[in-house]
């Protein structure tokens, strides 16, 4: 019997993985992809126009850099929705708005014409009941120094160069974002308490808790 199975995940399920940069996205979604067989939605951040010129300059190019993640999101949920389900999605469209689009509006890194722009491009297009949500939203939570090593090791330039008081801010709004979300059932998980990395057998408990998770928020549904 595969995992999926042996949990009770339903094959249709789509889970985005939410959490600060450099937490362990990626690396969750690529682990619980290949324990339930399901496909991947990733950030594409090598072939991203805007990214470096937005980590050298925020103020010209935060607008350009928030409309583009906009259109990437809503073309792979637009794939999600076509393959009908049975996706782990790395980062979640409520995180652009809720946590960077506000962070760069609220230190005067976005213009407020701008800002206002985007949220209604985004809540014309994200905040309506034609927009599938997510089944679950994994959320990976971590101290702000194990994290800060995390974006260290994994070495991107753009990112080493940005000071550690960006990484301190967003880690701060992430906390109280996750507080008060409730677009879609939310599961958090400690980066303290799973290593997919060293041990591959510790997704187990991972999906363990996901089953009932998602077990739950269907009976909530009926
Ligand atoms: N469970 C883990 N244990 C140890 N290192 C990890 C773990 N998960 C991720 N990492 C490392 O942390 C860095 C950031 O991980 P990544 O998955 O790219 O984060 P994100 O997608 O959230 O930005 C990478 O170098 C990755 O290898
Ligand atoms: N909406 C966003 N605005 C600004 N920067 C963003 C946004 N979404 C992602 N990013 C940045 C942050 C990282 O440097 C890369 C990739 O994110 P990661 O958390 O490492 O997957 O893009």
């Amino acid at each position: 019997m595969n995992l999926r199975s042996k949990y009770g995940i339903p094959q249709d399920a789509v889970i985005t993985i939410a959490g600060t940069v450099g937490v362990g996205k990626s690396t969750m979604t690529n682990a619980l992809a290949n324990a339930l067989g399901f496909r991947t939605s990733f950030e594409k951040v090598d072939t991203n126009p805007y990214l470096d010129k937005f980590y050298a300059d925020f103020e010209r190019w935060s607008f350009h850099l928030q409309i583009y993640f906009l259109a990437e999101r809503f073309k792979e949920q637009k794939r999600i929705f076509e393959y009908g389900g049975g996706f782990i999605q790395d980062r979640s469209i409520y995180e652009d708005t809720g946590i960077f689009a506000k962070m760069h509006f609220e230190k005067g890194t976005m213009s407020m014409v701008d800002y206002d722009t985007y949220t209604s491009l985004f809540d014309a297009m994200v905040m309506t009941p034609y927009f599938p949500h997510p089944d679950l939203l994994i959320y990976l939570e971590g101290s702000l120094d194990d994290i800060l090593d995390r974006i260290k090791e994994r070495g991107r330039p753009m990112e080493q160069q940005t000071p550690v008081s960006y990484w301190e801010e967003m880690h701060q709004r992430y906390e109280e974002w996750i507080n008060n979300f409730s677009a879609c059932p939310v599961l958090r998980l400690n980066i303290n308490d799973y290593d997919v990395v060293q041990n591959e057998q510790s997704i187990e408990p991972i999906l363990e808790r996901i089953s009932h998770f998602i077990q739950q928020s269907q009976l909530l549904k009926r």
